[in-house]
């Protein structure tokens, strides 16, 4: 029987990183200019098990609880459009059912009273205030998954020599990212024809490359992630199931020349529910993002125009034709 050849991702230990910089700095950004895609381990104060609670208490609620923190576009007596439960399609050849949540902004922020969905609050499912506590548990972990991503950016900089809270600036306030929870049932019977790959393989999510700065993905112990390698070769990741995946998304690369690479991925059917938790790091809305990172600022002397995160992303959204975001408000992107 022939052995499974996996794709080794390059592993970094944050607390060994965070205590020698210089050479936990150099590693990231070695990592991230290869293979685009990293395993971090040793996170102190992280605990996966309680994104798996997490996952279990969510995905075990009943279908009333799910309609009750349904985007609009799935129920039209809700009003969220862009946070909330999105379900699982049967016609469509993306599998899963997500959760999303983000940090919210008070109410008198100008951009939630102008009624930017980035900015949209969170809504939650009702808690019978005995068991499980998932609303604090979620926003415990969204803020830790984001401090350990800025932990991580500190070292880009440190191995890019560029100054060590150059990227702070784009996510300190209101930034947009996203932490979504996902199941993904395998097919009942057979799978539509989209979903069919090579060598008889199915995909639960089709390939593609997250729009996104960074995403810190959490796969506990599934198979099912693959990668595009340099020789065009889509290998399965080893599972790190105490740790996270870190992969770059197409914003990180554009803001770095090109240096790093927004690898391509995709997800298989593994014929038994699938588990996984990605926190999708993005910057402010207005962030201006058509900038080099790998250039000093104080070297930066040539005329850029502004360009704004929101906009660019909503571009990106459309032309990708994620299936969450298909029926977001046609006109967003000429709106701001
Ligand atoms: O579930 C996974 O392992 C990967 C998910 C993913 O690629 C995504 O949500 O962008
Ligand atoms: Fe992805």
């Amino acid at each position: 029987m022939s052995s499974v050849e996996y794709f080794d991702l390059p592993i970094v230990s944050l607390k060994s990183a965070s205590q020698d910089p210089r050479a936990g700095g150099r590693d990231v950004v070695k990592a991230l200019e290869t293979v685009g895609f990293l395993g971090i381990v040793d996170i102190p104060e992280f605990d996966v098990k309680k994104l798996q609670q997490c996952c279990s208490w969510f995905f075990q609620q009943s279908w009333e609880v799910k309609k009750s923190v349904m985007k609009r576009n799935f129920n039209k007596d809700n009003t969220n459009i862009y946070r909330g439960y999105f379900p699982v399609l049967e016609d469509s050849f993306s599998r899963k059912e997500g959760f999303e949540i983000a940090a919210d902004v008070p109410y008198d922020d100008p951009d939630v009273i102008s009624g930017n969905f980035f900015y949209e609050h969170s809504t939650w499912p009702p808690e019978d205030g005995e068991s499980f506590e998932f609303k604090k548990t979620m926003l415990e972990m969204y803020l830790r998954l984001h401090n350990i991503a800025m932990e991580i950016l500190r070292l880009v900089s440190v191995g890019l020599g560029i100054r060590e809270t150059s990227f702070e600036h784009f996510f300190n306030e209101k930034p947009c990212s996203t932490f979504r929870l996902i199941h993904y049932p395998p097919w009942k019977g057979p799978p539509p024809e989209g979903a069919k790959v090579e060598d008889g393989k199915v995909v639960t999510t089709p390939v593609h490359t997250d729009s996104g700065f960074l995403t810190l993905l959490a796969t506990f112990h599934y198979h099912g992630l693959e990668v595009m390698t340099s020789e065009g070769k889509w290998l399965p990741v080893r599972p790190i199931s105490d740790g996270l995946v870190l992969n770059v998304g197409d914003l990180f690369s554009k803001m770095v020349g090109g240096r790093f690479h927004a690898t391509q991925h995709r997800v298989l059917d593994i014929g038994i529910d699938r588990y996984s938790v990605p926190f999708f790091l993005e910057p402010r809305f207005d962030a201006n993002i058509n900038v080099d990172m790998t250039i000093p600022f104080e070297d930066q002397r040539y005329e850029r125009r502004v360009e704004k995160y929101g906009p660019w992303v909503l571009k990106r959204m459309a032309e990708k034709n994620f299936f969450e975001f298909k029926d977001l408000p046609n006109s967003s992107a000429e709106k701001y």
